[in-house]
């Protein structure tokens, strides 16, 4: 049995976009009508959420940020906010996060945004291809951005946020070890919505130390 799926996949033969019509557009998100042609050449249509923001020539929306505070002599800890999120109506804990502005770099964005949202500076040491967030509603994408600060210079003792007008974010460091357990508590306690790519993170962390090196042994 193959672990990895080698060559193209089958899923995208037939599909094809014929027709994107808008059908309500805001300042910041519009709701268009997809039509497209199925697996089996049947034509469909799907109701698509875009936002207006993305740059031409901007592969993606926006950045998030994995923010990895390191301290000499403490645990790693990841910098997570907690802020209000009107279309939930409640207090998501998500990575750092926001949109690329024009002639930004992805680089930029994530060092700006992580700033802005936390007064932290950091260093990007990776970013991810263009990954969606939500595909069955919108178009969505982002790039993850891993970012370390390091904690024992001196900009980096006590930052404080820049937030642009109208945003507030209140920052938490939380140390990668027992990151799950420390969300589930936090959750439970003050009512919190997780951001699926955070508790992602906090599940393959787990998943990472517990399962590659067992050797499991299925009863039929
Ligand atoms: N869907 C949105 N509706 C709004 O009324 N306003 C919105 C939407 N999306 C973004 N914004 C506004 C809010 C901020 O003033 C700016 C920039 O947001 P950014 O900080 O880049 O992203 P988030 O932190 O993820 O909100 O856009």
């Amino acid at each position: 049995m193959e672990d990895v799926n080698p060559g193209e996949s089958s899923v995208n033969n037939k599909n094809t976009i014929i027709k994107e019509e808008t059908l309500v557009k805001g300042k910041w998100v519009q709701l268009q009508e997809t039509t497209y042609v199925d697996h089996d050449g049947k034509t469909r249509t799907w109701e698509t959420v875009k936002r207006t923001t993305r740059a031409e020539g901007n592969a993606a929306d926006g950045v998030a940020i994995i923010p990895v505070l390191q301290r000499t002599l403490h645990y790693e800890c990841l910098v997570l906010i907690k802020q209000f999120r009107p279309p939930l109506g409640c207090v998501c804990l998500e990575f750092p996060a926001g949109l690329i502005d024009e002639n930004e770099t992805p680089e930029q964005a994530a060092l700006r945004e992580l700033e802005e949202e936390t007064g932290y500076k950091g260093e990007v040491m990776e970013c991810s291809p263009v990954a969606c967030l939500d595909p069955g509603l919108s178009n969505c994408t982002t790039y993850i951005m891993t970012v370390h600060i390091n904690g024992d210079y001196a900009i980096n003792n006590k930052p404080k946020p820049k937030h642009a007008n109208g945003e507030f974010t209140e920052s938490i460091v939380i140390p990668k070890n027992d990151l799950r357990k420390n969300i589930d508590e936090m959750v439970a306690r003050e009512k919190l919505v997780v951001d699926a790519r955070v508790y992602s993170y906090a599940l393959a962390l787990e998943h990472a130390v517990a399962k590659p090196y067992e050797l499991p042994f299925l009863k039929g």
